[in-house]
């Protein structure tokens, strides 16, 4: 017993300054943890937000856009949070009455009020972006559109936002900025992946833009944009259509098909049994056709429809130009458009009418395709609308047209082939935000995609905190092995004097 008691005494480790220096080790790590921890740990999260108003040929509607508000300046990621589709036609439709056309806007503003807090009104940006339909009447009453604007621009100021003002999208603004949102959704950019080409189809206008290896921008340098993102230079092919949108291709195509007379027009693009009494002054209202208005038509004339695919897709060809091409290659209408190079998403009327039809799936043979359009244009009009109660009539009487001017867009005018068919997607969001140009408008307008690279933290925070943790552990087996001088030394077989 005496022994033993001589030996704890001997024992340093029961020395009162080891004790206490073991002590404040233990602390002192325990500390540098702690720290090292607390002061890297992610700040609660702030949001900053942006609205962009998409003022369309056939509707307007509004997005808020949110992300961290650490992190604008780039790494942190720009989601869509809420949209609201403004009630009532495109704010080019308001060209006699002006002031309409702010009203409009002022139910979705409203909500745009009570979506972002309010702290934070006064520094969100607000944009308003007009496409085709204002386009095309700024071509046709240049008066009457600046004053759609001025309506438009008091109605938005009454609001809290920042407004940073309403116009015209050029068509290659509208086609890069839609390129842009796919491939930032997608995480192609900040990763310098192979982009993905954007098809947009609207109402009065449609878009085609792509980055193609055969593409530098020096022939027809009108369709190339180039940028610098993230460190990567892109130089992208771009083109816009004016007249090529859904509605003002339906329009071209009818008034084709209304140069054989007056009277009748009995169209393969409609399903049999269709017929409607239509007003010749509004089927010429739009710069798209106007100038092919027939002398002394009468006011009138019967639109029915005869189901007919193929007929369908000869009339719509005919508002195609395919003769004229100064350029190595061309698309239509005389216009250069390099090899195509996929992927290509499709979004806008190239899903909404694709995903009506159940043609969604690329991967279905383009002839298949065909084939089911070409039995649902021969659908009787009854039939379609007893299996289609809730659609929108105007909608659906122009599904069969809709379809078949796309795959004839596609196919003829951009030649996509049965092969390239399938490197198509058709989608309407990605991660949750809606596929358009509006959130690359803003990313443009906001800075908020770099030119060069972002610096990154080395590491990411839990890799941080282990590698603090390691050292530190790695430090007090260092500390505990500079005592070692002070360790007892006891041999295996202790001798008891
Ligand atoms: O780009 P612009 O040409 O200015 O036109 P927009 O922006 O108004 O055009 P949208 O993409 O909103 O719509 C394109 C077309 O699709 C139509 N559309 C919208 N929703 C639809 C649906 O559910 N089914 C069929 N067509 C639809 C709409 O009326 C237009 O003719
Ligand atoms: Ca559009």
């Amino acid at each position: 017993m005496s022994a033993q008691r001589e030996m704890k005494e001997k024992n340093p480790w029961h020395t009162p300054v080891t004790i206490i220096i073991t002590v404040i080790g233990v602390i002192a790590i325990v500390a540098l943890v702690t720290v090292a921890v607390l002061q890297n740990r992610p700040l609660p999260q702030k949001y900053k937000y942006g609205i962009v108003l998409d003022a369309g040929s056939s509707h307007t509607a509004l997005y808020i856009y949110e992300w961290p508000a650490e992190k604008d300046n780039n790494t942190g990621r720009v989601e869509q949070t809420h949209s609201c589709k403004v009630k009532g036609p495109g704010i080019s439709s308001y060209a006699s009455n002006p002031l309409k056309a702010g009203e409009s806007l002022r139910e979705c503003m409203q909500e745009a009020e009570q979506r972002v807090p309010g702290k934070r009104h006064h520094e969100t940006p607000l944009y308003l972006g007009a496409t085709a339909g204002m386009r095309l009447l700024n071509m046709e009453n240049s008066v009457a559109s600046d004053k759609v604007f001025q309506a438009v621009e008091e109605a938005l100021k009454k609001f809290p936002f920042s407004y940073q003002g309403a116009r015209i999208l050029s068509g290659q603004e509208e086609g890069s900025f839609g390129w842009v949102t796919v491939n930032y959704l997608d995480d192609r950019l900040k990763q310098g992946l192979e982009t993905t080409g954007a098809l947009d189809l609207g109402g009065a206008s449609t878009q085609i833009s792509f980055v193609s290896d055969n593409y530098n921008g020096s022939e027809s340098p009108r369709n190339s944009v180039t940028f610098r993102l993230y460190g990567n230079d892109y130089n992208l092919y771009t083109h816009s259509f004016l007249c090529y949108g859904k509605d003002q291709a339906l329009r071209m195509t009818l008034a084709h098909q209304s140069q054989a007379g007056p009277g009748t027009v009995l169209d393969p693009c409609f399903h049999p049994g269709y017929t409607e009494t239509k007003n010749y002054l509004v089927l010429y209202d739009s710069p798209c056709v106007s100038d092919r208005k027939p002398q002394g038509a009468p006011a009138t004339f019967n639109h029915s429809g005869n189901g007919n695919f193929l007929e369908c897709q000869k009339n719509i060809k005919s508002i195609f130009d395919f003769n004229s091409c100064k350029y190595s290659q061309c698309s239509f209408n005389g216009v250069f458009q390099p090899l195509l190079q996929g992927p290509f998403g499709a979004f806008s009327a190239y899903y909404f009418v694709m995903n009506f039809l159940n043609l969604t799936n690329t991967s279905i043979p383009l002839d298949t395709v065909k084939e089911k359009l070409k039995d649902y244009c021969a659908t009787p009009w009854n039939q379609i609308r007893q299996q289609h109660p809730n659609i929108k009539l105007k909608y659906l009487a122009e599904y069969c047209f809709a379809g078949t001017y796309i795959l004839t867009l596609l196919t003829e005018g951009y030649n996509f082939t049965s092969e390239s068919y399938s490197d198509i997607k058709f989608i309407e969001k990605i991660k949750g935000s809606d596929a358009g140009w509006t959130l690359g408008y803003m990313l443009n307008l906001t800075n908020m995609i770099p030119a060069e690279a972002p610096d990154s933290p080395p590491l990411p925070h839990a890799g941080y905190v282990s590698i603090v943790s390691i050292i530190a552990v790695l430090i007090f087996i260092l500390f505990i092995f500079s005592l070692r001088p002070l360790w007892p030394r006891c041999s295996k077989h202790p001798q008891i004097v």
